[in-house]
């Protein structure tokens, strides 16, 4: 069965094997559920970072990032004079519940960034993904990043993948540093803006949260959910957004070529 793409604002409740979307020139890709196992993050990444706040907080106090996350920490918790032990509590508090508190995601791409940068760590994306992102960028897609994750820890994240460094690939990312909460319209608009995007409806979202996905479509963006079996939102679903269980199972068609012809894309296609 393949659906059509019924428009920006609308959008179908029913599982598609393909997902067809019409005049798109960028895709926003969300991270953690969407390109990549939440189970990573949870498992592998919140860890390394979990045992390393207390020597940032101790030994880099000074640095001007930790110094704005700690200000940022204390204002969130009203505790204007919170030691060192304290934030670290608060932070791997926030942890524990997987909040996206963005002073907390500032300090893990400090030190996710390391991490990678050392060899420590390596992406991972679901194994449909990058085969679907060579495949959109080769025809001329651009594509960008809007995750939770700071722009530190999604530059080192791309950088870092099995296949090597595919941070080529993507032209911009957006956090909720530069672009705000993640289910705010207005952040959607922002980060329109920020592409030269005139019309909205030529951006499509890819998330696995509704409440991201509704923010995007207020915006005026098209809206793709991702559902992945074993995803914290798999059982909840994606409401009434048009939804996939794979990127395969995305065709994005009638975009705008570099050389002003349309094209017709499909990761099935990739090589
Ligand atoms: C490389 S980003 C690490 C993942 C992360 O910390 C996160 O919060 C991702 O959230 P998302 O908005 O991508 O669901
Ligand atoms: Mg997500």
């Amino acid at each position: 069965m393949t659906l059509r793409d019924e428009g920006a604002g609308e959008g179908t409740a029913e599982r598609a094997d393909t997902y067809a979307v019409d005049g798109v020139d960028a895709v926003v890709l969300d991270i953690e559920g969407t390109t990549s196992a939440t189970g990573f993050v949870v498992d592998v990444l919140y860890p390394y970072s979990r045992s390393r706040f207390g020597a940032l907080l101790s030994e880099r106090s000074g640095d001007p990032e930790v110094a704005r996350a700690v200000a940022q920490v204390r204002e969130l918790i009203d505790e204007p004079a919170a030691d060192a032990v304290l934030v670290e509590k608060t932070l791997n508090a926030w942890l524990d519940e997987d909040r996206k508190a963005t002073p907390l995601k500032t300090l893990q791409g400090v030190i996710w960034s390391e991490g990678f940068a050392r060899g420590d760590l390596v992406s991972h994306f679901y194994d449909d993904v990058l085969p679907a992102l060579r495949a959109w960028h080769a025809a001329g897609l651009r594509l960008y990043v809007y995750s939770s994750g700071s722009v530190a820890a999604q530059r080192a994240w791309f950088a870092s993948t099995p296949e090597g460094d595919l941070l080529p690939l993507v032209s911009g990312l957006y956090d909720t540093e530069n672009a705000g909460p993640k289910q705010e319209a207005e952040s959607y608009r922002r980060i329109a803006e920020a592409t030269g995007t005139t019309d909205p409806s030529r951006l499509l979202f890819l998330s696995d949260r509704p409440g991201e996905l509704d923010a995007a479509r207020a915006a005026g963006w098209r809206t793709v959910g991702i559902r992945r079996p074993g995803e914290p939102y798999y059982e909840q679903g994606v409401g009434d957004h048009a939804q996939a269980g794979t990127f395969d199972e995305i065709s994005i068609t009638g975009s705008i070529s570099s050389t002003g012809s349309t094209s017709s894309i499909s990761s099935r296609s990739a090589t």
